[in-house]
C-alpha cells in the first residue's frame, strides 16, 4: 500500500495509506459524525474547498451507486478516514471508494487516528491542512499556500451556468418553483418534485427581474459552500424578491443569505456541525428534531432584527440559530438540511409548508 500523509496548519503530521487518487490537495480540514451516507457528503457542493475526515471508523463498506449522488461530481478536496472497505457489500452497489475517488482524482487517507484528529479540530478549531499521497512531499511553497489558504468564489466555482427544467414526479402539477443554486444537493429539487412542483433550477446569479417574470409560484434558496458574506451580489438580488411577496424557502447558505438580506449577520464557528444526529427545537412547535447538518458558519441570533424576523428555531447543543422566520412575507429559512441525503428524514415537514405557503399565495390547497 502506498503512503499517504496529512499535514495540518499546526504542523500536526498524520501517517496512513492512500486510497483514492495520488496527489496532493491543500484545503480546509473538517470532520463529519455520520455513521452513513459518505456518497452523499463525497457529493454534496458544501464541501468545496475541504477535506472531509469521517470519525466513523469504517468507510465504504455498501460501495457507492449511480442514483446516490446529491450533484454532478465529487467536490471534496481530499478524504480521510480510519478505515476504507476495500470489498464492499450492497446489492446497489457498482463502485468501490477507491475506484470512485480515483476516477474523481480525489486524494484520500486511511489508517490514521482519525479520533485525534477530530479532537484537535474539535479543540482548536477547523484549520487548513495538506493531503498528499507518497512522492507527492509538500514544498516549503505548497506549506506557506496551505497556511494561507482560504476557500473563495465557492458558489461562482459550484453554481451551474444554465438553467434545467425538472418535472413533477407526482401526479399532477401544482406549482412551480426557481430553485437558485448555490451548490444545491440533489435531494432539494427531488422533496419539491415530489410534492407536485416543476423546478426549474436557476444559475446562482440570476437576476431578480428574470425570476419575478418567470411565472414561479415559490423560490427555493440552495445549500451551498463558503463564507456567506462573500456573496455581495446574491444578497442584494435577495433584497428585491423579498420585497415581491413571493412564498421563500432557504436552506442552510440560503437561511445565511436570506439572514444577511435582512440585515443579521453570520460568525464562522470553531469547527461547525457536520453530521446527522444534531438536535433542533421548532420553538413554534415546542418540539425537537434530529437533524442533518453540514455548515461551519451561523447566523448570529441577536443580530435578527425583531421587526422583520423572528428566531425560529435553535440547536439544543450549542444554542446557535437553526431557522428563522419573516414576520411580514412569507419567507422561512433553516440553517439545517431537511432534504437530508444523509441523515433522518423527519423533518421532510418543511417542504409541506412551503408548499402551503404557495397554496395560500394562490387562495387556498391546490
Ligand atoms: N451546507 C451549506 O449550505 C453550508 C453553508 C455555509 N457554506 C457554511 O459552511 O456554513
Amino acid at each position: 500500500m502506498k503512503k499517504a500523509y496529512l499535514l495540518l496548519a499546526d504542523g500536526t503530521l498524520f501517517e496512513g495509506v492512500s486510497v483514492g487518487a495520488e496527489g496532493a490537495s491543500i484545503a480546509e480540514i473538517v470532520f463529519n459524525t455520520g455513521m452513513a451516507g459518505y456518497q452523499e457528503v463525497l457529493t454534496d457542493p458544501s464541501y468545496y474547498g475541504q477535506s472531509v475526515c469521517m470519525t466513523y471508523p469504517l468507510i465504504g463498506n455498501y460501495g457507492l451507486n449511480a442514483e446516490d449522488f446529491e450533484s454532478r461530481k465529487c467536490w471534496v478536496s481530499g478524504f480521510i478516514m480510519r478505515e476504507a472497505c476495500a470489498y464492499p457489500s450492497n446489492w446497489r452497489c457498482d463502485r468501490s471508494l477507491d475506484e470512485y475517488l480515483k476516477s474523481e482524482g480525489i486524494v484520500g487517507l486511511a489508517g490514521i487516528d482519525t479520533r485525534r484528529l477530530t479532537r484537535i479540530l474539535r479543540n482548536s478549531g477547523v484549520m487548513n491542512g495538506i493531503l498528499y499521497s507518497e512522492g507527492y512531499e509538500p514544498t516549503k511553497q505548497q506549506i506557506a499556500e496551505m497556511k494561507a489558504y482560504k476557500v473563495t468564489n465557492a458558489v461562482k466555482t459550484v453554481t451551474i451556468s444554465e438553467p434545467k427544467v425538472y418535472p413533477t414526479t407526482a401526479e399532477t402539477q401544482k406549482h412551480r418553483v426557481a430553485l437558485l443554486d448555490f451548490g444545491v444537493k440533489r435531494n432539494i429539487r427531488r422533496e419539491l418534485c415530489a410534492r407536485g412542483c416543476e423546478v426549474t433550477v436557476l444559475p446562482a446569479y440570476t437576476k431578480p427581474e428574470d425570476i419575478l417574470n418567470g411565472g414561479y409560484d415559490g423560490i427555493m434558496l440552495s445549500n451551498g459552500p463558503g463564507d456567506p458574506q462573500e456573496n455581495t451580489e446574491i444578497i442584494e438580488n435577495l433584497k428585491v424578491l423579498i420585497k415581491s411577496g413571493m412564498p421563500i424557502f432557504g436552506i442552510c447558505l440560503g437561511h445565511q443569505l436570506l439572514a444577511l438580506s435582512i440585515g443579521a449577520q453570520t460568525k464562522k464557528m470553531t469547527f461547525g456541525h457536520r453530521g446527522v444526529n444534531h438536535p433542533v427545537k421548532d420553538l413554534a412547535h415546542d418540539r425537537t428534531y434530529i437533524t442533518s447538518q453540514n455548515h461551519g458558519y451561523a447566523v448570529l441570533g441577536e443580530t435578527v432584527n425583531p421587526d422583520i424576523a423572528r428566531v425560529s428555531h435553535i440547536n439544543i447543543n450549542d444554542n446557535t440559530c437553526e431557522g428563522i422566520e419573516h414576520l411580514h412575507a412569507p419567507i422561512f429559512t433553516v440553517q439545517y438540511h431537511p432534504e437530508v441525503k444523509p441523515g433522518p428524514e423527519d423533518t421532510a415537514y418543511l417542504f409541506d409548508q412551503f408548499i402551503a405557503l404557495m397554496d395560500e399565495k394562490k387562495g387556498g390547497a391546490q
